[in-house]
């Protein structure tokens, strides 16, 4: 059932939620218009498994006019000054703040995190927003000290053109706007294609773009099939660059897909990060720290911690320490009070869960804390403790992205890094203790593109996010986020 406001459609389901329901758009965004497609789709609530409503299946014929869009407004985008595109990023990162608890409780109803993680992200979000709406006005070239006679050397920064943003799920705002801040500071439109568990988030930053003032073209969002939509814009020439967050398996994809195009492609894909407890660690606070790593979105998280790695002589000590720490998480509704840890995103996550644990007991692991009985929902899969891990475990080799925890004894600071590089990916890892050489031998030697020390909490607007191997390429945030969204043109003025 739906609501009219004005000319806004509303899902019935979402209107005791939101002040602004004028905030849920159930079409999607092509050139300053709200669309239809072919079909609709239905969005879960995680928690409860209730329709919450409805957005378009658009096909790839709908992409490709989303690029004519795009394209159409590039020259109009780019030929603003710097401070003109501030304006408009400001004044968005402002109407975001303002409808910060709508946006919030929206991405709870479809993603499921808890209200204050929600919150936090909403937050996190709007600061690349700010970030880059600065940045941009700094995002210039060089001049070069010459070894040509009578020429003066330069250089240009330019932006790529349209910009193709994939994003997923688990953070269904900030990776949108990490990405289209830094593509818009420098120039770049934008065709969005977010996780169809998530569109609303996505739909209600489109909603807020055009309350603000973007230009049509400048930000459209596709909603439908990744594989169709995203095969439709990886084709396209006119498409100067892909930016990918999500499974490192469709990352690669994309990759090849883009290869006919020569896309400029940035991959933020899976991780596997060790978290290292140095032996000079108090273990109560390692505890502390690496249930925050591990169970952070419901270990839905690419930074969260899948290997924990303790030394022997404290092992049991910690083991025990830790499921005291797991035991204070309250799993449930993010909408209710006090939870700290929601649903999985889908049943196929739960029953992901259960085999990566089911894997791990059969090979020798223990069942150190937690349950294994049914969470308060089909989608709910309650916080489980496995110890023993060894490296021949799903666990430990793959990326779990559910609240599995895996923690495995170690002998020596020498089995360190060969215990924590075993793995393909390389995105985060966390290292706690005081030894500061030990702390910079690792440091040196751990092939990951992030690395805390003594501390859960990494990321932000400022930092360069990103992984090395098959964690992808690339890095968002900082002043390196608009690497993947410009090119650098070269000047030689001779003659002079
Ligand atoms: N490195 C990071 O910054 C970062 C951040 C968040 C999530 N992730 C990773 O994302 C993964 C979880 O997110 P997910 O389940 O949404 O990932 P996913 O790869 O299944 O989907 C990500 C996006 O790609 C789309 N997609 C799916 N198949 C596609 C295809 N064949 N062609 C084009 N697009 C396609 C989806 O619709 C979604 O929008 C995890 O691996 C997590 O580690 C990484
Ligand atoms: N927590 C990550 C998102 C990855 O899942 C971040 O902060 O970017």
């Amino acid at each position: 059932m739906t609501t009219m406001h004005g000319n806004h459609k509303v899902t019935d389901a979402l209107m005791p939620y939101l002040q602004d329901p004028r905030l849920v758009r159930e079409l999607a965004y092509i050139n300053g218009q709200w669309v239809h497609g072919q079909g609709d789709l239905p969005v879960f609530n995680p928690a409860t498994e209730d329709v919450i409503g409805h957005v378009p299946r658009l096909n790839g014929e709908q992409a490709t006019q989303a690029v004519d869009a795009a394209q159409a407004a590039f020259q109009g985008w780019r030929s603003l000054l710097a401070d003109e595109r501030a304006a408009l990023l400001l004044r968005w990162h402002d109407l975001i703040l303002e409808h910060r608890e709508d946006l919030a409780t929206l991405m709870v109803l479809e993603q499921g995190k808890p209200l204050a993680d929600a919150r936090g992200e909403i937050d996190y979000g709007a600061s690349f927003v700010r970030w880059f709406a600065e940045e941009g006005r700094r995002a210039g070239g060089d001049t070069i000290p010459g070894h040509i006679p009578g020429a003066r050397l330069l250089t240009l920064r330019e932006p790529v053109g349209v910009a193709a943003l994939i994003t997923p799920w688990n953070f269904p705002h900030a990776m949108i706007t990490r990405k289209a801040a830094a593509a818009l500071a420098m120039g770049c439109t934008l065709v969005i294609k977010p996780a169809s568990e998530t569109p609303f988030s996505a739909l209600a930053l489109a909603e807020l773009a055009e309350r603000a003032g973007f230009a049509p073209g400048v930000i459209n969002v596709l909603t439908g099939s990744g594989a169709e939509l995203g095969q439709a814009l990886c084709r396209d020439n006119r498409v100067r660059a892909l930016s990918f967050t999500g499974s490192t398996a469709v990352g690669k994809r994309l990759l090849a897909a883009s290869a006919d195009t020569v896309k400029k492609c940035a991959l933020e894909l899976g991780g596997n990060a060790p978290f290292i407890v140095l032996p000079d660690m108090e273990v109560k606070a390692a505890a502390r720290a690496a249930v925050a790593a591990k169970f952070q979105t419901a270990g839905q998280d690419c930074l969260a911690a899948n290997r924990i790695l303790v030394p022997r002589a404290h092992y049991e000590e910690f083991l025990d320490a830790f499921a005291g720490e797991m035991a204070r998480l309250r799993v449930g509704n993010g909408l209710e009070a006090g939870v700290t840890m929601g649903p999985l995103i889908h049943r196929q996550a739960v029953n992901n869960a259960h085999t990566l644990v089911d894997d791990a007991l059969a090979q020798g692991a223990r069942l150190f804390a937690g349950s294994r009985r049914p969470g308060p929902g089909p989608r709910f899969f309650l916080p489980v403790l496995l110890a023993d891990v060894t490296p021949a475990m799903r666990v430990f080799r793959e990326e779990n992205f559910c609240p599995v925890a895996a923690v495995l004894p170690y002998d020596s600071h020498h089995d360190l890094l060969p215990l924590a590089n075993n793995t393909e990916y390389g995105l985060a890892a966390y290292v706690f203790g005081q030894d500061q050489r030990l702390i910079w031998s690792l440091l040196d030697g751990l092939e990951f593109g992030m690395v805390a020390v003594n501390s859960v909490k990494m990321t932000g607007h400022c930092i360069p996010f990103g992984g090395i191997k098959h964690s992808g390429l690339g890095r968002e945030g900082s002043r390196h986020g608009f690497d993947d969204f410009s090119n650098i043109k070269y000047a030689c003025l001779g003659g002079l």
